[in-house]
């Protein structure tokens, strides 16, 4: 080992600086890209781990790093068309950390390092956006610069102006001769798609994603241009500071800041150790999505001012803080293709096929798009490379393509003019509709199927073995040639003898395409009731089994099973309680319909159309006759009291007792209305675990807010003494 250590320090083989000076050279033009151009064609976790290998190559041969290395360098550029301007104190990056253990050894190395000392860590969010340093004199903005290679950045005064967020004048009294305020600029995500539009349409380049957006619209020529962007800042740090004593925790004066009129975080946490520190980045891994702008990890610094001068920096970054990243949701992709499909009320949209990749812990291959107008408004075309972004359990999207790396045989999208699965031409609902619909409903296998599905699910007629993959078959069989379903109609007389001849494709129940042989590449086909011997399967008379005791459900899920457009599980709930038979909403009025609690015009709209056609008529009448339920359980006593009538609720978050079905449920068979969204006529919001936003806005118009605890109150008790447990808005 010793003789190891010997030969590293006096030789470096020739493999490793080739390996190194080619590692640079693409780290440098990487750098390049992002910074000067902000248009970068690898994700950051990619750039990352080019970082890293290079960092790793350094340790096993540490003559490489050189000072120029880019390891030990802040990287970024001053070199561009904007004046380049020296900063007072330097602005560094950080190092980073990527799991617990690492967290746990710099925490460590701090404690041995102050041995002695009380101090505390100042936790914040790591803002994905880009640095800036403000210099105030005498309270006055007069330079606004990017962090560049961190002693020069470049002057982006004028722009910075047009940032509302970000004050002329310091407010207060007490402010310093001269203070350098860094901090993050970012883009909101939820404004980054209508840039995009917008831009497009101009027939420029969209960005890749909100911070390429947040850096290119801050370094713009023209700073009327950046004052067309919705920038925000938020300030994380002091660089120089004259004229100016008294301050000892980096916490403290962040709220010294913000009297002074700066945008601050109101999310910072002074935690004591790394249990606190933990569980921070636990919070916030958690809750990433709750914060107003986007998150790449969280920065653990030392509060104390004076420890942090006594840990001091390397070139690159202060040994007094360091970053947590967490994983990373946004990675670049190849658009293979996009592709229609068609929902189960005929909409056809259009989703993206992508190279599979693996991000958020999960493997991605397809992603939305909604309709023909935001593949325009995203700027993708097929072929590109792209930015897809798996948030939490949101369903995959592409942000935006990496237009750098085109090389010409990419191609336009264009929404197909006929159904994809029955051929029938498509056209808007009504004029106006974005969207496109096949107005073949009754017989396109595609929407037959998607019912069928819908019908069969947790939400409608819970029918357990009926699945994705028998629903396709009985809707669009390869044979026979006739389907044993024309429509939903003869669901209740399917028999056995009907489903063992039935052959058809395997399908992904995610993509709903085929699965292939992966050694023939052949679509997989089979006898998707009968096993090889010709006998029924196990799962194939289960199914019929659960199809039988499928007549049996509440009027409300068999309403909700018809796919009568806008007309969910809630709306449904309320025609049965208040009409307690198909016939009954059949025969009222729309304007009884519209003026009923939970159900208003548009549904009232909705049910008049769906009876008006013969064959859904067709289905009530075959359903009817095959034992299905028809009308309400019996009114009068066993209905039970309703102690809740009268009241709106919305449950939001993770119940530990209750699934959030159940929670709906406990509250409708009481009386109460449960709705989506939280408005001032909200009487109560139920809140679990991770409730988001929903909560943020109860508070806000002061709903009172029940626990999991509050909730049981509230069903055992009534309202008035939930109001009593219930915390509000003042507390
Ligand atoms: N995709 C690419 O081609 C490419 C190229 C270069 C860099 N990058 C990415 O850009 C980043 C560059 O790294 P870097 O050197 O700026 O380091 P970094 O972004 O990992 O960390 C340092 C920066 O974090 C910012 N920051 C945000 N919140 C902060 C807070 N609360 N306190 C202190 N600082 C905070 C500061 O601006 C600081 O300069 C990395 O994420 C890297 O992946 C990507
Ligand atoms: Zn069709």
């Amino acid at each position: 080992m010793a003789g190891d250590k010997q030969a590293e320090t006096t030789t470096v083989p020739a493999e490793a600086r080739e390996k190194h000076a080619r590692l640079a050279e693409q780290i440098e033009e990487h750098r390049f890209r992002y910074y000067v151009k902000d248009a970068p064609v690898v994700s950051d976790a990619e750039f990352d781990q080019l970082l890293r290998s290079l960092e790793a190559l350094e340790e096993e041969h540490p003559e490489l790093r050189t000072p120029d290395s880019p390891t030990q360098k802040v990287s970024g550029s001053y070199e561009t068309e904007f004046t380049a301007v020296e900063h007072r104190q330097r602005m560094l990056s950080l190092d980073n950390t990527f799991n617990d253990e690492e967290m746990a050894a710099w925490t460590e190395r701090i404690a041995r390092e102050l041995g002695e000392q009380e101090y505390h860590f100042l936790c914040e969010l790591k803002v994905d956006g880009l640095a800036v340093n403000l210099t105030y004199e005498h309270g006055r903005l007069t330079r606004a610069a990017t962090r560049g290679d961190g002693r020069t950045g470049e002057d982006i005064t004028p722009n910075v102006r047009t940032i509302a967020e970000i004050p002329d004048r310091l407010e207060g009294d007490s402010v310093p001769d001269l203070v350098e305020i860094r901090g993050e600029v970012y883009f909101p995500m939820e404004k980054f798609q209508e840039l995009n539009a917008r831009l497009v349409e101009a027939g420029d380049k969209p960005f890749a994603n909100p911070r390429n957006a947040a850096a290119g619209s801050l370094r713009q020529k023209d700073p009327r241009v950046t004052a067309t962007r919705p920038l925000h800042m938020v300030v994380h740090g002091i660089g120089a500071l004259e004229g100016f004593t008294g301050l000892t925790r980096l916490s403290q004066a962040y709220d010294l800041l913000k009297t002074w009129g700066l945008p601050t975080s109101r999310h910072n946490k002074v935690v004591d150790g790394l249990e606190g520190v933990r569980e921070f980045i636990a919070y916030f891994g958690e809750n990433r999505h709750s914060v107003e702008h986007e998150i790449d990890g969280v920065v653990v610094k030392l509060d104390q001012i004076p420890l942090q001068g006594r840990l001091g920096s390397t070139s690159r970054a202060p040994r007094w803080a360091i970053a947590y990243k967490y994983a990373p949701e946004e990675v670049n992709t190849k658009l293979v293709n996009i592709r229609v499909g068609v929902g189960r009320t005929g909409r056809v949209t259009p989703y993206a096929q992508v190279e599979p990749v693996t991000v958020a812990g999960s493997e991605v291959e397809f992603a939305t798009l909604h309709n023909q107008d935001v593949v325009k408004a995203k700027g993708v075309l097929i072929g590109d490379t792209v930015v897809l972004r798996k948030a939490g359990d949101v369903i995959p999207e592409i942000l935006g393509p990496v237009a750098d790396l085109r090389d010409g045989t990419e191609r336009e999208f264009v929404m197909p003019s006929e159904c994809p699965e029955c051929g029938t031409a498509l056209r808007p609902m009504k004029e106006g509709d974005v969207d496109l619909r096949c107005p073949n409903a009754r017989t396109c296998p595609a929407q037959l199927r998607e019912r069928l599905f819908y019908l069969a699910g947790r939400k409608a007629l819970d029918i357990e073995h009926f699945g994705y993959v028998a629903a396709a078959a009985l809707t669009a069989p390869l044979e026979p040639k006739d389907p044993p379903l024309a429509d939903e109609g003869d669901l209740f007389d399917l028999t056995i003898e009907q489903l063992l001849p039935i052959k058809a494709y395997v399908l992904d129940p995610d993509s709903g395409l085929p699965k292939r042989d992966p050694k023939t590449g052949e679509e997989k086909v089979a006898t998707i009731f009968a096993n090889q011997q010709g006998e029924p399967r196990k799962n194939a008379v289960a199914m019929l089994e659960n199809i039988a005791a499928a007549r049996e459900r509440p009027l409300a899920r068999v309403i909700t099973s018809l796919s009568i457009r806008h007309v969910g599980p809630v709306a449904a709930e309320a025609l049965a309680r208040e009409f307690r038979s198909i016939e009954r909403i059949d025969q009222a009025t729309e304007e009884e319909l519209a003026v009923t609690e939970g159900v208003g015009p548009t549904i009232a709209a909705s049910l008049k159309q769906w009876f008006a056609e013969d064959w859904h008529r067709d289905i009530i009448r075959k359903w009817k006759a095959a034992g299905v339920r028809m009308e309400a359980e019996s009114t009068g006593e066993d209905e039970g009291p309703r102690p809740l009538e009268g009241l709106t609720v919305v449950v939001t978050g993770t119940l530990e007792h209750f699934t959030r079905d159940g929670a709906k449920e406990a509250l409708q068979s009481r009386g109460a209305k449960v709705t989506g969204s939280v408005s001032k006529k909200t009487s109560f919001v139920v809140v679990g675990d991770s409730p988001g936003s929903k909560y943020d806005k109860a508070m806000q118009l002061k709903v009172p807010v029940l626990n999991e605890e509050g909730f049981g109150v509230l069903l055992e008790q009534g309202p008035e003494a939930a109001a009593e447990v219930a915390l509000s808005a003042e507390e």
